[in-house]
């Protein structure tokens, strides 16, 4: 820990130390967040890993104790797995501990856990627009949130300094931070990272159902736009499968807006509207310029 740095937290535990909850311990330590770290997971083996790794104060396998005396729990567990982890935990949390998660999905999570936090507990939900394909304790890095947009959406009346100690717990991790209505979150993410997850898991199988005519030349040549694709549709199977069915209907509308596009640009294609064509790849060639100029890129 910085020698200067007044920690926020007295004892930060994390659930799930995956790619994000392990960058979560890897940059509270590097910035001195955390006086104390607690890691606790499901998994065996990523206990060992974390362990094996030494970015946690303690390794704690058992909810209940991992919970026991900490002044922040944050929840990093795909969001299928929010509620049950929420009930078990949450008759151990302390008076005056502040509840939070990382989940993709923010309607879900206030569904699954807002009734079960106790009286005197803030519950503080938070998603980093931050991330990779990979998965695991290996893959997280300290650096993961600099520069990212770290989106917080309290629940009306949740204590204001527990939302402030969130606030600046992302910012001393290198992130920007801003609040959001859940609802509006869950649309907003629904355009700009489930949709775009659901069109690379569905072009790669497209592509392998064609395995017979063209599989050998996707992958041989594949240094084309498929290849950008492939990045993406390389994340977790249980982490998405838990998004999609928890975004269920921002997720159809936009699938169901994007399908209507796609028509429009079939038709298109079929009846030679060039212009309609040219001034649709423009569009694309414009927002990635702003994503350039705002270093979203
Ligand atoms: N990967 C991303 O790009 C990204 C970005 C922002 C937010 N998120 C969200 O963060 C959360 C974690 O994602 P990740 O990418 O770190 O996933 P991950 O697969 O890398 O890690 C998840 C960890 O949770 C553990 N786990 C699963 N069920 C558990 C349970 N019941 N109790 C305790 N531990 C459990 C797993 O063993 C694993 O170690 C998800 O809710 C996801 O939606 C992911
Ligand atoms: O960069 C990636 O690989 C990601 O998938 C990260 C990404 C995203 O779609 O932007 C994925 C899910 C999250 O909830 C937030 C970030």
């Amino acid at each position: 820990m910085p020698e200067t740095a007044t920690p926020l937290f007295q004892r930060l535990t994390l659930i799930g130390l995956g790619l994000i909850g392990s960058s979560v311990a890897r940059a509270a330590r590097e910035n001195g967040l955390a006086a104390e770290i607690v890691a606790c997971d499901a998994s065996e083996s990523v206990c060992a890993r974390v362990t094996e790794l030494g970015f946690a104060d303690r390794v704690e396998p058992d909810l209940i104790r991992a919970v026991t005396g900490a002044d922040c729990v944050m929840l990093c567990v795909p969001v299928g797995v929010m509620a049950d982890t929420a009930a078990t935990i949450a008759p151990h949390l302390a008076p005056g501990c502040i509840l939070t998660d990382v989940g993709s999905t923010k309607l879900s999570v206030v569904r699954d856990v807002g009734p079960v936090v106790p009286d005197g507990v803030h519950f503080v939900p938070a998603h980093p627009l931050a991330g990779t394909e990979f998965s695991g304790p290996d893959a997280g890095f300290a650096e993961l949130f600099q520069g990212r947009y770290c989106l917080v959406v309290p629940p009306a009346g949740t204590n204001a300094d527990a939302v402030a100690k969130i606030v600046a717990l992302w910012q001393g991790m290198g992130a920007m931070v801003e609040e959001m209505e859940p609802a509006h979150h869950d649309r907003v993410l629904a355009v700009t990272s489930h949709l775009p997850h659901l069109i690379a898991f569905t072009i790669c199988g497209t592509a392998d159902d064609l395995a017979d005519e063209t599989k050998d030349e996707v992958l041989r040549f594949a240094a084309s736009g498929f290849r950008d694709f492939t990045r993406i549709a390389a994340s977790d199977p249980v982490m998405w499968r838990d998004i999609f069915l928890n975004n269920r209907e921002a997720l159809l509308e936009m699938l169901a807006r994007f399908t209507e596009d796609a028509q429009a640009m079939a038709k298109a294609i079929r009846w030679g509207d060039a212009g309609y064509i040219e001034d649709k790849v423009l569009r694309g060639r414009k927002i990635r310029r702003s994503l350039i100029e705002i270093k979203q890129a």
